[in-house]
């Protein structure tokens, strides 16, 4: 089934966040289809004559409710960076300011509310293989972000109602051109030379999503939940449907950047140990000092864990499948790299 355009801005949406990596992205894919896109951002990153820009907190409601009015769908992206670990930031932001969504949708008569959740949510470290939506929630989430991101979940789905129908989709490890997360962090830590070492034996499988996958979801689910009420109160699992070994996908995008794939094994609970030690000297020196390790032990689990999921429920119920498989979404992901685009002009031809 393919998300279908509508007649040219007959339903005004806002993008919560749409400043960002996902947000950005859906954005440019709601306006071809005709949408009246509003996004609600911090910060303003870019530039689109059919968009109407609003610069605001969403921990302050006021900021909300100026650009709501007569929305039809609510778009919830917004999110500090998973990788920012500030516990305060993350559940005034992730909690509270999710609230603060829920008030004003209530308050502008929204008829529907889309949260980018995220698999992690049900992942506290220990292996995941083809994990379904009856999966609990992590009872000991490894990060306040995933923390964060159970209780937005709750939130949101416990707010569906006759008058507010909410979904939350939950893409994993999302990768494509203009990700500020995992690719940048990748190369990053290439050039400091970081990235010789494999953690663990190298052999768990993992759930990679590509952004127009994620996009593709969403509009879906959006123009499904009116016709088929029965979806919202729900969470989906939204991947790539390709589970692929971590270290070779990470192999992939460091060749791809330049750097060699990495080669040598180190224990996994070594280092699970190290990064745990590097996290209570964090803690110990946050008063005098705010330290954002790579290196923590969410990173560690995510690189040496299987954590891949079925999206199998997406499929039945709201006619899920990705549209960019993953060997052509890598490739596209390295060619959205700059310096990296000559150089595989030369190699596709
Ligand atoms: N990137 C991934 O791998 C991934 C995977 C699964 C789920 N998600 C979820 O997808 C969503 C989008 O993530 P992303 O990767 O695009 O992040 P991002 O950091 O690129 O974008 C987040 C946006 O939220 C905005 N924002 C943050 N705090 C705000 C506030 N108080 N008020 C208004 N705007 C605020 C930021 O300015 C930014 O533009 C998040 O909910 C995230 O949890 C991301
Ligand atoms: C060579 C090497 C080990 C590079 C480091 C890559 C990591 C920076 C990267 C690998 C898996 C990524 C990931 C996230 C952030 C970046 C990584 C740790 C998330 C935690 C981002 C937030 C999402 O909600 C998580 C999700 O559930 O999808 C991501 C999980 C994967």
């Amino acid at each position: 089934m393919s998300v279908k355009a509508i007649k040219p801005d007959s339903k005004i949406v806002l993008v919560i966040g749409g400043s960002g990596f996902v947000g950005r992205h859906l954005v440019e894919k709601l306006c071809s289809l005709g949408y009246t896109v509003r996004v609600f951002d911090l910060r303003t990153t870019f530039e689109h004559e059919k968009v109407t820009f609003y610069n605001g907190d969403l921990c302050n409601k006021q900021d909300l409710l100026k650009c709501m009015d007569n929305v039809d769908t609510v778009f919830h992206c917004a999110t500090p960076s998973p990788l920012s670990n500030n516990k305060k930031v993350f559940l005034r932001v992730n909690v509270d300011g999710t609230k603060n969504v829920l008030d004003a949708c209530f308050e502008k008569g929204v008829k529907n509310l889309i949260l980018t959740s995220s698999a992690s949510v049900v992942y506290s470290g220990s292996n995941i293989e083809h994990g379904d939506e009856t999966l609990p929630y992590a009872k000991r989430p490894l990060d306040c972000y995933t923390q964060t991101k159970i209780q937005q979940e709750k939130l949101v789905l416990s707010a569906n109602s006759e008058s507010l129908k909410t979904i939350a989709l939950r893409p994993h490890g999302i990768f494509g051109p203009r990700d500020p997360h995992m690719l940048p962090t990748t190369a990053r830590l290439a050039a400091a030379g970081k990235t010789k070492f494999i953690i663990g034996k190298g052999i768990n499988k993992v759930d990679f999503t590509y952004i127009d996958n994620v996009v593709y979801a969403h509009v879906l689910a959006a123009q499904q939940l009116q016709q088929k009420p029965e979806i919202a109160g729900n969470a989906y699992n939204i991947t790539n449907n390709e589970p692929i070994l971590f270290w070779e996908f990470m192999s992939r995008l460091l060749k791809g950047l330049g750097y060699a794939a990495p080669k040598y094994h180190l224990p996994y609970y070594f280092i699970y140990f190290l990064a745990f030690l590097v996290q209570i000297f964090v803690f110990i020196v946050s008063p005098f000092k705010t330290i954002r390790p790579t290196l923590t032990t969410m990173t560690v689990a995510l690189a040496g864990t299987h954590h891949y999921y079925s999206c199998e429920k997406a499929a039945s119920e709201f006619n899920y499948s990705p549209v960019v498989k993953l060997e052509d979404a890598i490739e596209r992901t390295l060619q959205s790299v700059p310096e990296l685009h000559n150089k595989h002009a030369k190699k596709v031809k």
